[in-house]
């Protein structure tokens, strides 16, 4: 296996004694030479991974492939995930994550391994230069690179991208030849559907001490028994309670993988009851072009391919790697509804309150809602006001919102506004809910109907396809048209935009991102603004995603807020 050890690095300048890479030194070296072509680009590793054009991809596919075999060393050979996608970038982008073996995002802390590594290659005029930088990482995280004991084990998958075939042998180049990693290739999946199957393969090499690895197709099976136990629960007769709901999968990979799902054996919904628009995946340009749930949270319209029909009927957009969702309505006068993520929160929210409160279990379990200051302000009020939920407030990003929901709630429901969220129950909540049920105490029915919904949510990560199930199924329980769901309150008159300044990281910020730091004063000049509009809320971030600014408002005068926001944004200009 070993087939030349490295001789203690000499030649990199690394004089560490104590410690031997076993692993084939020469074939690492050919496969660096063979792979990383690109070179001296500065790569980040953000909310998203790496995302830029697929093009300058391959050196950093190369190193993220080498950081998963070692993520998965370090916790004793189990399945780390690798999700090779850009979501709802245009076509010619592309991106990598490492997803951890529960299913979140790679921890935090390896973040920076993950950059450092990948700016090694893209900046080492040697091999050995880069080499130098991988012993360090192994030396420092203590990583046994004997895999005669323990294997490597990897999961990965890919959206339906054009250049992923080419960008995947990249990345596992070297897993298998160098590190004898064990590697399952899922194929074109969703992001959500690696999330899960990684988190099954390992709760089952745990569980069954064997390493049968989970497939895409326990994931259909798992979602659609929970969907169909709530139908039966209900004895909702196989219908919706919208007469017709169209799914725009954004020409991604959510098309082909909605209709696997729909096609199972045991789906139990009238197959014309959802009718999948823009499921295009076998055209690359067409990859979230003018549809998908960026476009249409951004745009406020209908994307490509749909056109009003019935006002009763609901519509969803995915985006290109299904994480996300956002569903609308067009009303009989042709105007349209969004239905955000604040709205699927608040609904979630109001449904599981309500079974809380029939199953008796308000003192006992935890419910609450988690946002970040994107929210709109009337979905806060409400939530707190009407529901009488406590809601949290984080910074942006999915694993900021992910772990305040699971740490500080018993039920946490958490979606950016943009779409993306799901909702994690807790031990204690699952724990609470079995003992009643096998005592047969209490309403049973509220019981059934809290412990299949828990299954029914994704729980690794926000997943398209498992929540518009959900929001189907909690709309059909409630009996709610989507007018109905939209009633619950009325969003506040708001706008997003984006300032391209010449450094965007002199914008820090406190208290959740609501409130700058620097540039100085330019905090007071904002509330000045805010105190002249009623109900006016504004904040300003660097994004993690884009070399820009982010200038949010919202007041109550919808023919005030161009002004509202404009005065903002121009102190923003004269502040740089
Ligand atoms: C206002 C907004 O939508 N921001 C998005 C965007 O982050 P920024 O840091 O704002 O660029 O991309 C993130 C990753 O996809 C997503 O989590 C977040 O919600
Ligand atoms: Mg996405």
């Amino acid at each position: 296996m070993i087939s030349a050890v490295r001789p203690k690095c000499k030649e990199s300048g690394h004089n560490s004694q104590r410690f031997e890479m076993k692993i084939d030194y020469d074939q690492l070296r050919k496969l660096y030479e063979d792979t990383c072509c690109t070179k001296n680009l500065q790569y980040s590793y953000g909310t998203a991974g790496f995302r830029t054009l697929a093009k300058d991809l391959d050196t950093v596919m190369f190193t993220t492939g080498i950081l998963a075999v070692l993520r998965s060393l370090k916790l004793q050979g189990q399945y780390v995930g690798v999700m090779i996608t850009a979501s709802h970038n245009p076509y010619q982008d592309n991106g990598v994550k490492i997803v951890e073996p529960d299913g979140s995002m790679l921890l935090a802390a390896w973040e920076p391994y993950a950059m450092q590594l990948a700016n090694a290659a893209s900046f080492a005029t040697t091999f050995d230069e880069f080499y130098a930088e991988l012993v360090k990482l192994v030396e420092h995280e203590k990583i046994d690179l004997d895999t005669s004991a323990v294997a490597p084990h990897v999961v990965v998958g890919r959206d339906s991208r054009e250049s992923s075939p080419f960008l995947l042998r990249c990345l596992t180049s070297t897993m298998a030849s160098v590190f004898h990693a064990q590697v399952v290739d899922l194929g074109c999946v969703t992001t959500p559907q690696l999330h899960y199957v990684t988190n099954l393969s390992n709760r089952r090499q745990r569980e069954d001490g064997h390493a049968t690895v989970a497939t895409e197709q326990d994931y259909y099976s798992f979602f659609v028994e929970a969907f169909n136990e709530l139908f039966t629960t209900y004895q909702i007769e196989k219908r919706l309670s919208v007469p017709k709901l169209f799914v725009d999968t954004a020409n991604g990979i959510g098309g082909p993988q909605l209709k696997k799902l729909l096609a199972s054996k045991d789906w139990a919904v009238p197959s014309d009851e959802i009718e999948i628009v823009n499921d295009k995946s076998d055209v690359p340009e067409l990859l979230n072009f003018e549809c998908g749930a960026d476009y249409v949270k951004t745009n406020q319209r209908l994307p490509k391919g749909l056109s009003p029909s019935s006002p009763d009927s609901l519509y969803c957009s995915f985006d290109g790697d299904a994480d996300r969702v956002v569903f609308y309505y067009v009303d009989p006068e042709s105007k349209f509804h969004l239905l955000d993520g604040d709205k699927i929160s608040t609904l979630f929210a109001k449904f599981l309150s309500q079974q809380l409160e029939l199953a008796n279990l308000t003192d006992s379990l935890k419910i609450g809602v988690v946002q970040t200051a994107y929210a709109n302000g009337s979905s806060t009020t409400y939530i707190e006001d009407a529901l009488h939920c406590p809601v949290s407030c984080t910074k942006t990003g999915v694993k900021h919102l992910h772990h305040e929901a699971a740490t500080q709630y018993d039920i946490g429901i958490y979606f950016e506004a943009n779409g993306h969220g799901t909702i994690i129950f807790s031990e204690k909540f699952h724990q609470t809910i079995e003992s009643q049920l096998s005592k047969s105490q209490g309403n049973l029915l509220a019981l059934n109907t809290l412990n299949c919904f828990a299954k029914l949510i994704n729980q690794t990560v926000g997943d398209a396809i498992s929540d518009m199930l959900a929001v189907l199924a909690t709309l059909s329980i409630l009996q709610m048209a989507p007018t109905d769901w939209d009633r619950e309150y009325t969003d506040l008159p708001n706008k997003l935009v984006k300032c391209i300044v010449p450094d965007r990281s002199i914008f820090q910020t406190t208290d959740q991102e609501r409130k700058l730091q620097n540039p100085a004063g330019l905090q007071t000049k904002i509330d000045s603004v805010i105190a002249k509009y009623p109900m006016g809320r504004s904040f300003v971030r660097a994004s993690g995603t884009e070399d820009a600014v982010r200038v949010y408002a919202e007041c109550e005068d919808p023919t005030k807020l161009d002004q509202f926001c404009n005065e903002i944004v121009e102190y923003v200009k004269s502040s740089v």
